[in-house]
């Protein structure tokens, strides 16, 4: 299945029952979905599947952060589940993202492989309380290149950071960004968040989105109306 559109849905449920049934109301011709660990770990790589057999594409938004051995071994069973995409923490380090590179070399249908930068929930005071003294953007880009050094095929940023990480990164590397908002709606526990014509604007590939859609009255009109207004 090709999809053409950016829009990526954050099926964030407890239930893997509400996730199956939301993803009866969408179409996976206008929308990947993604699985994070809330869901994943109710429902395990049976939601997974599920979700393959409904005709989705699925993001597993389980974001490794462990030894390179350990992680290696995690995104090398992503890919064994046939997801078409999986994601590391950048912090991990390059020898995390190198081991999880390589242990996608030779696989028949590797997923794309990204790596999360700084959290979108996050903000200048959040970093600074964990001992990192500069600004968000500032970690991102650093995050980002050590990334791209690794080999891998893109990041989780904010959209704010979308512009810069194209003119550093290239037009290749993959710019996936949560932390979307339509204009008015509310904020929630992000930080850094755009809207998607802004975020279209600012170069990026894939919006995550969840709670916009997922907890609209009507979802299906919800991810038609971001699709208008990207158009
Ligand atoms: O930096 C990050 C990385 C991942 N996420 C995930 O994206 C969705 C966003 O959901 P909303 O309801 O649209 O806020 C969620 O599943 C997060 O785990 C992120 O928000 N920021």
């Amino acid at each position: 299945m090709t999809v053409a559109s950016p829009i990526i849905v954050a099926l964030d449920y407890s239930q893997p029952d509400q996730a199956l049934a939301m993803a009866d109301r969408l179409d996976p011709a206008k929308v990947r979905v993604k699985v994070g660990k809330e869901l994943f770990t109710r429902g395990g790589p049976d939601v997974v599947r599920a979700l393959h057999d409904k005709g989705f594409q699925v993001f597993l938004d389980l974001k490794f952060h462990d030894i390179p051995n350990t992680v290696a071994g995690a995104v090398k069973a992503a890919a064994d589940l046939g997801v078409w995409m999986v994601n590391v923490h950048a912090s991990g380090g390059s020898r995390m993202m190198l081991a999880a590179r390589e242990a996608l070399v030779g696989h028949e249908r590797p997923p794309l492989l990204i790596a999360v930068t700084v959290l979108t929930s996050q903000e200048r005071a959040d970093l600074q309380e964990i001992g990192i003294d500069h600004e968000p953007e500032d970690q991102v880009r650093r995050l980002a290149a050590l990334t791209r050094d690794s080999g891998l095929d893109g990041v989780v940023c904010s959209a704010r950071e979308a512009a810069m990480l194209r003119a550093a990164c290239g037009d290749d590397f993959a710019l996936v960004t949560p932390g979307i908002r339509p204009a008015g709606s509310a904020g929630d526990d992000q930080r850094r968040v755009v809207t998607p014509p802004q975020a279209r604007e600012w170069g990026v590939d894939f919006m995550v989105i969840g709670r916009p859609i997922t907890r609209a009255e009507n979802p299906t009109a919800a991810v038609d109306d971001i699709l208008q207004s990207l158009s």
